[in-house]
């Protein structure tokens, strides 16, 4: 990973996009249309984001991504924030921002004062909105934390996925219920507890698997927090690193009286995410 507070310069790149492009949604996926074959993505982080931690940014794109930490970037005027871009993109031709990017201290620049500060070209991409709505990742956040995850899908223009790595369950699942992989992905933003129909990638394998996947308190158990998914169409073995894709949310957390009743709820779980899964390619 390139951050950029530790490099001295980068070279060969005429174009950058900025901002912290948490989600790499369709307003974001609208600037890096602007940045040409040698455009740069520069994010500036927060260490707030839950959508696209870190390096997971780069599954959105196949642009070049750099990182400037916000904490050393801050303090900055608008002459300062120039003055950095310029050192360190030192054949810097073109700025991409959104209509509502701001900067410095504060947050008290904005495009406007990109416009007058920077000797460049400053390209302002009009607001990205969806069904009329403004596309924003605390938006894509609130319609994750609701379980209205095909609208979320829709601003992001992918599935909403968290990465994790395999850890180990109660060993309840296999014996009386069905197998699960037990995920942990502390970095991600958790949608809504309850069951969903999801995509299931393990490893770097080339295909998702059609799964359902459970986010939340195993009330019903031991009442810890867990995300598990059932891989549909058969048994996996290698599994270090695992991606989820939610698809459709299908119901809430609940709690069962007996382990019988949770295992005939899940029959019912595991029919209605093939239905929801069947017209997809995977
Ligand atoms: C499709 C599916 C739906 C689930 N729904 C619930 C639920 O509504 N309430 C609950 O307490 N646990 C639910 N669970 C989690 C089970 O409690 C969990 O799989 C069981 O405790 C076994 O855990 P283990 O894999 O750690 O052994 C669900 C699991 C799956 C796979
Ligand atoms: N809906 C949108 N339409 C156009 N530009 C956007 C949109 N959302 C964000 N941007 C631009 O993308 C860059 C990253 O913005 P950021 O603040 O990280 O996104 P968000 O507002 O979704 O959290 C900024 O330059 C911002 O102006």
């Amino acid at each position: 990973m390139v951050i950029l507070n530790t490099v001295t310069t980068i070279k060969n790149s005429t174009t950058i996009a900025i901002g912290g492009f948490d989600g790499m949604h369709i307003g974001h996926q609208a600037l890096f249309n602007e940045l040409g074959e040698n455009g740069t993505i520069v994010v500036i982080e927060t260490g707030y984001a839950n959508l696209t931690p870190k390096r997971c940014r780069e599954k959105f794109t196949n642009k070049n991504i750099i990182y400037l930490e916000l904490e050393s970037i801050r303090h900055l005027d608008g002459v300062g924030f120039m003055k950095l871009l310029n050192e360190k993109f030192v054949d810097l031709e073109k700025i991409v921002v959104g209509y509502d990017f701001h900067f410095g201290k504060d947050r008290r620049y904005s495009y406007v004062d990109l416009t007058e500060l920077f000797d460049g070209e400053v390209v302002v991409v009009d607001e990205v909105t969806h069904k009329n709505d403004s596309v924003h990742s605390h938006k894509i956040r609130a319609k994750l934390q609701i379980g209205d995850i095909k609208s979320a899908n829709e601003f992001l223009g992918h599935n909403y996925t968290i990465i994790g790595k395999h850890i180990r369950g109660q060993g309840i699942g296999a014996k009386e219920l069905v197998a699960t992989i037990n995920v942990q992905a502390t970095e991600f933003l958790m949608p809504k507890e309850g069951v969903y129909a999801t995509l299931t990638r393990i490893n770097d394998e080339e295909h998702f698997h059609p799964s359902v996947s459970f986010v939340g308190h195993r009330v019903t158990t031991d009442g810890s927090f867990a995300i598990e998914t059932h891989i549909l169409d058969g048994e996996v073995t290698c599994k270090e690193r695992v991606e989820i894709s939610f698809v459709a949310y299908i119901r809430g957390n609940e709690k069962f009286d007996s382990l019988e009743e949770l295992k005939k709820m899940i029959q019912k779980d595991i029919a209605k995410a093939s239905k929801e899964l069947k017209f997809l390619q995977l």
